[in-house]
């Protein structure tokens, strides 16, 4: 029986679980909120009333006022509410502001329409225009693809824009849509993938199109400094790629509890109706029953069941809501078992059999390439294996260009690698520097980093890694020739910040490749990187430019798009 390991309260908050298999936030407030929110005009139409129920009317507007959050910048429902205003066009986003009704839903709770979609967000819903005679207004609703005319039930409204739950889809796109291309029973429900209809050349254009707009969006950068956004590159798996989910389940509620002492307390090995163990469903805060996930690995699906078994015989002694991690590992006793006289292959099969860690404290152990990387459970690592290959040859060849943009003599012999982790591009690419070094927060992360250098026979001294502020990194490579290094930038979501960058712009090293799980926070970096050396150097002397931009398919099935831009000082 697998154990359920060292589990704790969800949601999770490593800063990578914004990713996929994840909870979505919940925005704003239901349709029912919406009322006017002029506390003037309230306690005027309501001439008779008594001052105190004006007060208290007053005082309650004034609460629904106050609910009307606007989007932390950067985040995913700032980058919806772009696409709403670019759906609805900056005239009528305009007019709707100086009238003061954006927020007045033309739509009641659980309203049902009729909607024709016209594009994808950048987030991979359905964003259609309400029809006639509604007032211009968006509908935002899942798992629709442009063209299609599809029946939704609204279930909360925003900005602009209402959010609905997709009843039916009434006619298809069928150059887009294949319902046979679905590999997973809950797809349509789950929150976890957006795309699994879609072919997987559709799903790479639809990614380089949120990297085009991230830019356009985000950077406050001319078109003239955006180059073209190449192809997003693949990954080789497309299915069964996903090495760590997080499947959670909430503790036994009280009236099931006292259902239970009202039984005599008897124990039972089915799984009670209440008990969800899986994903967030879409558009709900509830957890939906989940019992394989085709996108994660196969050692994950099969671990899956008996770990579900041991939640639902020890339901009852849960307090709180946990998250399970299941992390997909090379089985280190069975590459331990082979003495080195055995020969390579029989090292290759051992490396191929897998296990599951549950336990946030194990170590895991991956390998990439030839190399080998272990950290922690808890740790963050890139979750597709498959793709880290073609990731850190792309970041090499971005570093050492056979193009006549860095001839042989002028190659970068320095690599700084800003938010290392584990140590992934350090050790990746160490063998084509003479200096490493690596910076990161997590301490653990970094004694990993260390471990891995040894691990893999890197010469002592040329890897350093050091746990800190990214920011701090280039206090302590003040002696690497900025011209023959190559920083490369790979921060959690919120991306990079000011204090790093400002350093980075003193420091004025040839080549800087930034990895980003959000284009968005990464495109707003790159305007401030390129700005700030427009203003440090005015028109003369070397600058950066973005010379190329692309995605990466990280995920599979899902609207999730990693993005990679190469900045050259020339
Ligand atoms: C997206 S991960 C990249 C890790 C590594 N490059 C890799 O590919 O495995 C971002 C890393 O940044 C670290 N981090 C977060 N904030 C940081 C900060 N202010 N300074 C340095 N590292 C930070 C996180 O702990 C995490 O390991």
């Amino acid at each position: 029986m697998a154990e359920v390991g060292q589990v704790r309260s969800h949601p999770p908050s490593d800063q990578e679980d914004s990713l996929p298999v994840e909870k979505r936030p919940r925005l704003e407030f239901p349709t029912t909120d919406v009322a006017g929110e002029d506390g003037t005009q309230a306690a005027t139409s309501n001439g008779h009333g008594s001052s105190r129920k004006q007060a208290k009317k007053l005082a309650r507007k004034d609460k629904k006022k106050q609910k009307h959050i606007l989007p932390e910048p950067y985040s995913s429902d700032d980058v919806l509410w772009r696409d709403v205003m670019a759906l609805l066009g900056q005239d009528v986003v305009n007019h709707a502001l100086e009238e003061g009704s954006e927020w007045d839903s033309p739509f009641e709770f659980k309203q049902e329409l009729e909607v024709e979609v016209s594009k994808l967000s950048s987030n991979g819903d359905a964003l259609a225009l309400a029809p006639a005679p509604h007032p211009p207004w968006v509908i935002v609703a899942p798992f629709a693809l442009p063209g299609e005319k599809i029946s939704v039930r609204v279930y909360r409204s925003s900005r602009l824009h209402s959010f609905a739950d997709l009843l039916s889809v009434d006619t298809p796109n069928l150059t887009l849509r294949d319902p046979t291309r679905v590999r997973c029973k809950y797809f349509g429900k789950c929150s976890g993938c957006q795309y699994q209809m879609l072919s997987y050349e559709s799903q790479l254009d639809i990614k380089r199109n949120v990297v085009i707009k991230a830019y356009q969006n985000f950077s406050s950068l001319p078109e003239s400094s955006i180059p073209s956004v190449l192809p997003t590159i693949a990954s080789p798996l497309q299915y069964n790629y996903r090495t760590k989910i997080t499947p959670h389940f909430e503790a036994p509620p009280k009236r099931a509890k006292k259902a239970r002492e009202a039984e005599g307390f008897a124990d039972s090995d089915t799984k009670p109706d209440w008990l969800n163990i899986g994903f967030n469903q879409i558009g709900k805060r509830s957890v939906m029953d989940i019992e394989e996930c085709p996108i994660a690995t196969p050692v994950l699906n099969e671990a899956l069941g008996p770990i579900r078994e041991n939640v639902i015989n020890n339901i009852w002694s849960y307090k709180k809501g946990v998250s399970l991690l299941l992390r997909d590992s090379i089985d280190a006793s069975a590459t331990e078992a082979v003495s080195p006289s055995e020969a390579l292959d029989t090292l290759s099969a051992a490396l191929e059999k897998h296990v599951c860690i549950t336990d946030h404290k194990s170590t895991v152990r991956e390998r990439v390439g030839d190399k080998i990387f272990e950290f922690p459970g808890h740790s963050f690592f890139q979750n597709n294996n498959s793709v880290l290959v073609p990731l850190t040859d792309y970041v090499r060849d971005a570093i050492f260009p056979s193009s006549p943009a860095l001839s042989p003599e002028d190659h970068p012999t320095h690599l700084v690698d800003a938010y290392c982790g584990s140590g992934l591009f350090s050790i990746m690419l160490s063998p084509h520097f003479s200096t490493v070094a690596g910076i990161e927060l997590s301490s653990d992360s970094i004694k990993f980093a260390t471990h891995n250098a040894l691990l893999n026979d890197l010469p002592a001294g040329k890897c350093t890694f050091r746990a800190g502020d990214a920011a701090n990194i280039f206090s302590v490579v003040g002696d690497f020739p900025p011209e023959r290094t190559a920083l490369i930038i790979d921060p959690p979501r919120k991306g990079t910040d000011e204090k790093f960058i400002e350093q980075l712009l003193a420091f004025r090293c040839k080549t800087v490749v930034y990895v980003s799980c959000n284009v968005h926070t990464q495109a707003r970096d790159i305007g401030m990187i390129l700005e700030g050396m427009q203003k440090k150097e005015g028109e003369g002397g070397k600058k950066y430019v973005l010379e190329s931009l692309r995605g990466f398919d990280l995920f599979p099935q899902t609207a999730h798009v990693e993005s990679v831009a190469v900045l050259r000082l020339v």
